[in-house]
């Protein structure tokens, strides 16, 4: 059943704009979306919160098995985030909790109690699925994937532009060596490493408009659903 429901995954490094466009490009096909490194960076913080590791994997698994979050669905921009009663919306945003998600993310286990809750988001009228592994492991049989990229700089510009407009004081040299550095924990993990899904439509974005990205995803899952 839940198979049927059509599925778009866009998959690529951080600060590509998968976020951005899959928001878009849901809101104008009226299907669901589901962030899944939002899930990832509600775990780091919930680790913070119950005095945890991030590098105790066996301590992770029941905190991730339960994780006590709600996604507040909102018609304009991002939706709030919260765990256990505490919004932690801008929290999550932050580059050190991006970097603790990608230590939590490397984890077998951690990753596999997070699937049947990514998969969940599978309903009807379809879902746009943003992350690193949404099109190799989390939706194998989306109809339609995409991998979005661009040059660790631009993406750098983007984060510092982004970070910047919500008030928090960062460098964009620090924010280049944390992207570079994510890039690589991500790419090499043994499990679900960020890599294009076979079949992938691949886009860099580096010299592209988000209404231009939009548009090339629109265009390639008109093909891909028709
Ligand atoms: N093509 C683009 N041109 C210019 N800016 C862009 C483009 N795409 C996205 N952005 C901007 O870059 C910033 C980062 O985008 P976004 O958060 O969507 O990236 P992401 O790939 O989801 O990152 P992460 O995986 O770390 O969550 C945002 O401020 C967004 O508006
Ligand atoms: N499907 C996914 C999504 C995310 N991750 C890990 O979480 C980190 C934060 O993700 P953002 O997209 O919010 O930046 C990311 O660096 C990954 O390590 C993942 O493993 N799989």
């Amino acid at each position: 059943m839940q198979e049927s429901v059509p599925v778009i995954t866009i998959d690529g490094p951080s600060g590509a704009g998968k976020g951005t466009v899959a928001r878009i490009v849901a809101e104008q096909l009226g299907w669901h979306l589901l962030d899944s490194g939002a899930i990832y960076r509600v775990l780091a913080v919930a680790a913070q919160h119950h005095n945890i590791g991030v590098d105790d994997e066996d301590s992770l698994l029941p905190i991730a098995a339960h994780l006590d979050v709600q996604f507040q669905v909102c018609d304009e921009g991002e939706g709030k985030v919260i765990l256990e009663g505490e919004d932690v919306t801008n929290t999550i945003r932050t580059e050190d909790v991006g970097a603790l998600a990608s230590k939590v993310a490397a984890f077998p286990r951690v990753r596999e109690a997070l699937l049947r809750r990514q998969r969940a988001f599978r309903i009807a009228p379809g879902l746009v699925a943003d992350g690193r592994d949404m099109g190799t492991i989390v939706f194998t049989r989306a109809q339609v994937k995409v991998f979005l990229t661009a040059s660790a700089e631009e993406r750098a510009r983007r984060r510092f532009k982004q970070l910047n407009e919500k008030g928090f004081d960062v460098k964009i040299g620090r924010l280049l060596d944390e992207i570079r550095l994510r890039d690589e924990r991500d790419q090499s993990r043994k499990v679900a490493p960020l890599v294009p899904a076979e079949g992938a439509l691949i886009i860099d974005s580096t010299e592209l408009s988000i209404d231009e990205v939009v548009s090339k995803i629109l265009s390639f899952s008109n093909e891909r659903l028709m």
